[in-house]
């Protein structure tokens, strides 16, 4: 094996087998329509569930173990969402720097996925960045950390969700076009909310462009809203597939951004069934289905 690059996350292949019946089903390579991508919501929190430790400011919470991990993710989907409050406050990368270890004692063929000959995932394992940004908030130049990765051939063009009338500048567009993203127009609007677009209208595009899987990141808006309607009773299919969820030992105090969605008509709780807690470094990796 060559050597690794000192920066390179390292996630044993043995610790993916753990995630496996929690993520997309491995698929070839085809850009086939479907009516909804797997979806599989993901981020990590402290003890007292705050995704970041005041709004807006960019806060780290995995160690390095689950860090890995959820970088191991994102080469298992072919899409990688986030909102517009996350792209300003964090100016993310959105793409993967993971190298799955084989070790002897549990190869897997679906840990291989991602391996990129002992360096960073090849642009094949690399998702495609996703923004909601309704109102164009994220004012994304030639110097943000995923249009430079993409520049590089690191990661995916990002995909930017806006609202039919917002005003994307040429200048920007172009910037976006030239490492092959582009801006996709969706209706907002349901439920009187203009700063929103529906969950079933997001998936829906996305599947219509061929995305079969999508991780969902965050932040605080994004992920209470979707457990919103990733718990409604009345929809036939739950929107989210998977939960997986890093949780670090660590308190922030109040005014952080918590995650804690709407109450559920009737006031029962939203809870996960099929559960399986993973520990990974000072963290522990906890994943489960939404209970319907
Ligand atoms: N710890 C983690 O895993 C993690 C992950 C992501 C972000 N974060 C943190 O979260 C914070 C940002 O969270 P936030 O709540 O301010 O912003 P957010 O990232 O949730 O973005 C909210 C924006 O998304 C848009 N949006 C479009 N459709 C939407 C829909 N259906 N539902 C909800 N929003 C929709 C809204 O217009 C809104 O402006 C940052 O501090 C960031 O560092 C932490
Ligand atoms: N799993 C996880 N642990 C964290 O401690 C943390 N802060 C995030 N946050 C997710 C959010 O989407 C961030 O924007 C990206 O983690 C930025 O990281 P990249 O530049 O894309 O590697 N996610």
């Amino acid at each position: 094996m060559p050597p690794l690059p000192p920066d390179q996350l390292i996630f044993p292949a043995s610790q993916a087998a753990l995630l496996e019946p929690y993520l997309p089903p491995l698929h070839p390579q085809n850009a086939n329509p479907v009516n909804k991508p797997f979806t599989t919501l993901t981020y990590a929190h402290s003890l007292d569930a705050s995704i970041a430790t005041l709004p807006g400011v960019r806060t780290t919470l995995s160690g390095p173990q689950s860090k890995a991990m959820t970088h191991y993710l994102r080469t298992r989907h072919d899409a990688i969402l986030i909102g517009a409050g996350t792209a300003v406050a964090d100016d993310p990368g959105l793409n993967s720097r993971v190298y799955v270890h084989p070790t002897s004692s549990s190869p897997s063929t679906a840990a291989e996925v991602g391996v990129g000959g002992g360096g960073e995932p090849p642009l094949t394992s690399q998702p495609r960045p996703i923004i909601l940004d309704p109102r164009g908030r994220w004012e994304f130049t030639a110097e943000s950390k995923v249009i430079r990765l993409a520049a590089a051939g690191r990661g995916h063009g990002p995909w930017v969700v806006v609202a039919p009338g917002t005003v994307v500048e040429e200048g920007r567009r172009e910037v976006l076009e030239e490492v092959g993203g582009r801006v996709i127009r969706l209706a907002t609007g349901q439920n009187q909310d203009q700063d929103r677009f529906g969950w079933k209208d997001v998936l829906g595009m996305l599947g219509g462009e061929g995305i079969r899987s999508v991780m969902i990141e965050g932040g605080g808006e994004v992920i209470n809203s979707l457990l919103a309607g990733g718990g409604d009773e009345e929809e036939d299919e739950g929107l989210v597939d998977a939960v997986i969820v890093t949780i670090a030992p660590t308190w922030f105090g109040q005014g952080g951004v918590v995650v804690s969605p709407p109450k559920l008509k009737g006031g029962e709780a939203l809870r996960l069934r099929d559960v399986r807690w993973c520990p990974l470094g000072e963290d522990v990796v906890l994943c489960g289905r939404i209970a319907r």
